[in-house]
């Protein structure tokens, strides 16, 4: 069996608050298999964002071990980690966080232009994530041109157009409406199924949960349960 691509050992994140100290993950342990689809659930307050954020590097860890693919992401100072975020994430917010005054193209493009690539590379780049999400045709729209979904698609554009191994997503369908909404699963389902990503997503939405191989539940930042293990996929 290959190891795990995700492997948390002991995970806690403590915050002091004042006097208090918050610890809104406590002692986690999870492997995620590389080319799979995670969804985290759980109430308000249960740590799912802390983990997403653990998972893509954006914070770091109290205490235990975090390993993804051959980083082990404790021992990275924050400038090591934010190297590292750049080519091997791609975070997927529930509002998108597109650049208003930027064309899709232009937005897809970001992520890119601290790379060494050339213009020309850039462009190949940004078109072929803009294939893969289906909006080809959009390129040179601003997001205002865009319904919700389509947004949504370019904000997944950017999120893989450095070719990350690794997607994290929070609530990415949490502003949609249902059609718009299983549209964006069906794309996260297909950059899993065949393109090898592996996608890790907080939702509070069973529907949206129901797309996943697996659906893990925090509470109090701990692991309850694992269910809905996913073999095939239409
Ligand atoms: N930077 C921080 N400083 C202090 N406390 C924090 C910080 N970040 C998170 N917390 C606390 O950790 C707990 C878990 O927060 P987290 O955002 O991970 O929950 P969540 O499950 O994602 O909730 P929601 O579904 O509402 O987004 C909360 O009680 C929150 O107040």
């Amino acid at each position: 069996m290959p190891p795990p691509f995700i492997q948390c050992r002991g995970l806690t994140k403590s915050y002091k608050k004042g006097t208090n100290t918050v610890t809104p993950l406590q002692d986690l342990d999870l492997d995620v298999p590389r080319g799979s689809f995670l969804a985290l659930m759980g109430p308000s307050g249960s740590g799912k964002t802390t983990l997403l954020n653990l998972i893509a590097g954006i914070d770091s860890p109290t205490s235990g071990t975090l390993r993804i693919g051959e980083a082990q992401l404790e021992r990275m100072s924050r400038s090591q980690l934010t190297k590292w975020r750049a080519t091997h994430v791609g975070y997927i917010f529930q509002l998108y966080h597109l650049v208003p005054i930027l064309s899709a193209f232009e937005n897809v493009e970001l992520p890119l232009l601290l790379s060494s690539l050339s213009r020309s590379e850039r462009r190949a780049r940004v078109q072929t994530a803009l294939q893969l999400v289906g909006l080809a045709d959009r390129a040179h729209h601003i997001p205002a041109e865009l319904s919700g979904g389509q947004e949504q698609r370019v904000a997944i554009a950017r999120a893989i157009v450095a070719n990350p191994a690794l997607l994290v997503a929070d609530e990415p369908t949490g502003d949609l409406d249902r059609e718009s909404a299983d549209s964006i699963l069906s794309l996260l389902r297909e950059l899993v199924a065949l393109h090898g990503k592996t996608v890790v997503m907080v939702t509070h939405d069973p529907r949206a949960a129901d797309a996943a191989d697996r659906v893990l539940h925090l509470e109090k930042g701990r692991l309850l349960e694992s269910q809905s293990h996913r073999l095939t996929h239409a």
